[in-house]
């Protein structure tokens, strides 16, 4: 699903979270591990306010391992728990609820303290489209329960999802827009597939990550495409790859629209490998 984001949409989106966010004790925050940074919304600091938050770098299969741990390290510094997370193969999805319980440990022993007696700790995943929210939900379920209920125009009640004793998960993600302030982000978000190419420029795109590449995994490209050297320049760069794999036009000139795809479509296609787009020392939360 991709979700143009008009200002009206936003406000709903948020609206809607802020409604839900009453029913929780915890938001299980859902990005891409690719690109934390990019993949979270602008304003969930300040939709969630003091609602504790547990960070799920989702899809860490497709994502640079050691960049993953640097993550989960930069997160910790922040004084925020983050796990990396494979919800398509369910990996590392029984850490989820013991972190959980670490967060809100403190909280609910002041409960037990006066007396109350500790029910399953409420929590909702929260993050921006396609970075796997429906995936997780129905992995935690042990069954499909995500989307079933989405017809649009039917109202139903909010449904709890019992994740073993100690977990109960609103069947409802909240979803929010992803950031938007500058090309470069749109580009990782388009090459990641949280929003459509269409919004964006295709040679744009593959230039940003043939520089990306060419900058952070230059060993990778050279092998990819069977260069003997980088040519220092992006745009021949970009020609040699077109000569190469053949993106020819009519007259035997590059095309660029085929070239600047076959670039596209080999990144999204792991081609490269595990990629992480965002890097946290660039990235201050
Ligand atoms: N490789 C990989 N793919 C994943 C993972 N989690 C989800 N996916 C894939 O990512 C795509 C999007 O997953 P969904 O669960 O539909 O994402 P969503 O956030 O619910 O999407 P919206 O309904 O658009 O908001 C699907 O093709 C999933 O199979 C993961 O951990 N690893």
């Amino acid at each position: 699903m991709t979700i143009q984001w008009f200002p009206g949409h936003m406000a709903k989106a948020r609206r809607e979270v802020t409604e839900k966010l009453k029913l929780v004790d915890i938001i299980f925050e859902l990005v891409d591990a690719r690109i934390p940074e990019s993949s979270s919304n602008p304003m969930l600091q300040e939709i969630i306010q003091q609602k504790p938050r547990l960070i799920l770098l989702n899809k860490a299969d497709m994502a640079d391992r050691e960049l993953t741990k640097k993550w989960t390290a930069h997160y910790a510094e922040q004084g925020q728990t983050a796990l990396a997370i494979n919800s398509q193969a369910g990996i590392g999805i029984k850490e989820i609820v013991k972190a959980a319980e670490k967060i809100l440990h403190e909280k609910r022993e002041r409960q037990k303290a006066k007396g109350l007696r500790p029910r399953a700790i409420r929590a909702m995943i929260i993050g921006i489209p396609n970075v796997g929210k429906s995936t997780l939900i129905n992995r935690l379920a042990k069954r499909n329960i995500a989307k079933t209920g989405n017809t649009p125009g039917v109202t139903r009640a909010q449904q709890w999802i019992k994740v073993g004793k100690e977990l109960e998960l609103l069947d409802t993600p909240g979803i929010l827009w992803p950031k938007f302030e500058d090309p470069e982000t749109g580009y990782k978000l388009a090459l990641t597939g949280a929003i459509k190419d269409t919004l964006l420029n295709m040679q744009d795109i593959a230039v940003f990550g043939l520089n990306f590449l060419q900058t952070n995994y230059p060993d990778r490209l050279m092998e990819r495409y069977a260069l003997a050297e980088i040519p220092s320049e992006i745009s021949s760069l970009f020609d040699k790859i077109g000569e190469l794999r053949g993106c020819l036009a009519a007259g035997g000139e590059i095309d660029y629209d085929k070239t600047a795809e076959t670039i596209v479509r080999d990144l999204r296609m792991q081609y490269f490998g595990a990629i992480t787009f965002d890097l946290p020392d660039q990235n201050p939360i």
